[in-house]
């Protein structure tokens, strides 16, 4: 266990928090993406003032209620420092809300360089750092290193791209090694070995997109091996639901966190709307992969 610098109390593993999370609300993470569209749509300026009563809106609305939530740091570093600013306090609001905040900013670097990520994104003290980071594999697993121990170090999550929601993601995640071993299965396995043993789910998760259909099993990638949790973004506006939910994962359905944005996000601005369509959302994809 580490210590929680606000509380003085021990924080628990990353998996074992979000494990509970999951049980108690539903395995639903709702992702904060304040795209230019949904900001006027809500009848907000495209400037960090807009950005502001956006994101913190969500958070009231639906903290505390659901799983998990995802605010996507593109969307707040477009409009730079001041945006940064505020996914600093939206990670705070979240994470005093009690909800676990998975920051989703897809890092990946050198190792060096990937020890600066984990200073920012996996270190207590930093503002922005919320209780887990999305990181990319793709200059090799190892070099993910500073960010996996940083993570195991603070009671912090990673969730490492596996096999992603978007179609272009196969011409990398689909490629097979000399031995015929696929990139996403060679990634699963890698999270398996820093996972193995864990209970009740490991703090090294995978990002497995709801939209994939039969690909877990083309490239041989076990999912239910990983024991870690799978973030699996593409419920909703991408078109994935229950019935693709059940089966992309099939036996590692216990390990999900099905993630939706725009399809939660186009209710609001109204808060009793936005706290409805997570509600539904939540109980969709709980019947899809508890029911
Ligand atoms: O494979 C991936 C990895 C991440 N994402 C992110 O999830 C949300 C999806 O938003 P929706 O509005 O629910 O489509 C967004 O932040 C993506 O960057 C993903 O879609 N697929």
């Amino acid at each position: 266990m580490s210590v929680d610098p606000t509380t003085g109390g021990a924080r628990a593993p990353f998996g074992e928090r979000l494990a509970a999370a999951m049980d108690e609300h539903g395995p639903l993470c709702v992702g904060i993406d304040p795209h230019p569209g949904l900001l006027s749509a809500w009848g907000l300026a495209d400037d960090a003032t807009g950005l502001r009563e956006f994101a913190l809106r969500v958070v009231d609305a639906v903290g505390g209620r659901v799983a998990a939530l995802k605010p996507q740091a593109a969307l707040f570093e477009r409009h730079g420092s001041r945006g940064l600013a505020v996914l600093e306090d939206v990670i705070a609001a979240g994470r005093a809300a009690g909800t676990p905040v998975i920051v989703d900013a897809k890092r990946g670097d050198i190792g060096s360089t990937m020890e600066g990520y984990a200073d920012a994104f996996l270190r207590d003290g930093s503002p922005l750092a919320g209780d887990a980071l999305t990181v990319s594999p793709y200059l090799g697993f190892g070099s993910l290193r500073p960010a996996i121990e940083a993570a195991l170090a603070s009671g912090r999550g990673v969730f490492v791209l596996c096999l992603t929601s978007n179609t272009e993601g196969e011409q990398v995640q689909h490629a097979r090694d000399e031995d015929g071993v696929s990139v996403a299965a060679r990634i699963a396995s890698e999270a398996a070995l820093l996972n193995h043993g864990v209970d009740p789910l490991g703090s090294v998760g995978l990002v497995v997109g709801a939209t994939i259909g039969g690909a877990a099993a083309s490239t041989g990638t076990d999912l239910t091996a990983v024991n870690g949790p799978l973030l699996a973004p593409g419920v909703g506006a991408q078109g994935a639901g229950a019935a693709e939910l059940a089966q992309v994962f099939g036996a590692a359905r216990r390990q999900v966190l099905a993630s939706s944005s725009r399809g939660v996000l186009a209710a609001g601005p109204d808060a009793g709307a936005l706290r409805a369509a997570a509600a539904a959302a939540s109980s969709d994809v709980r019947a899809a992969l508890r029911g």
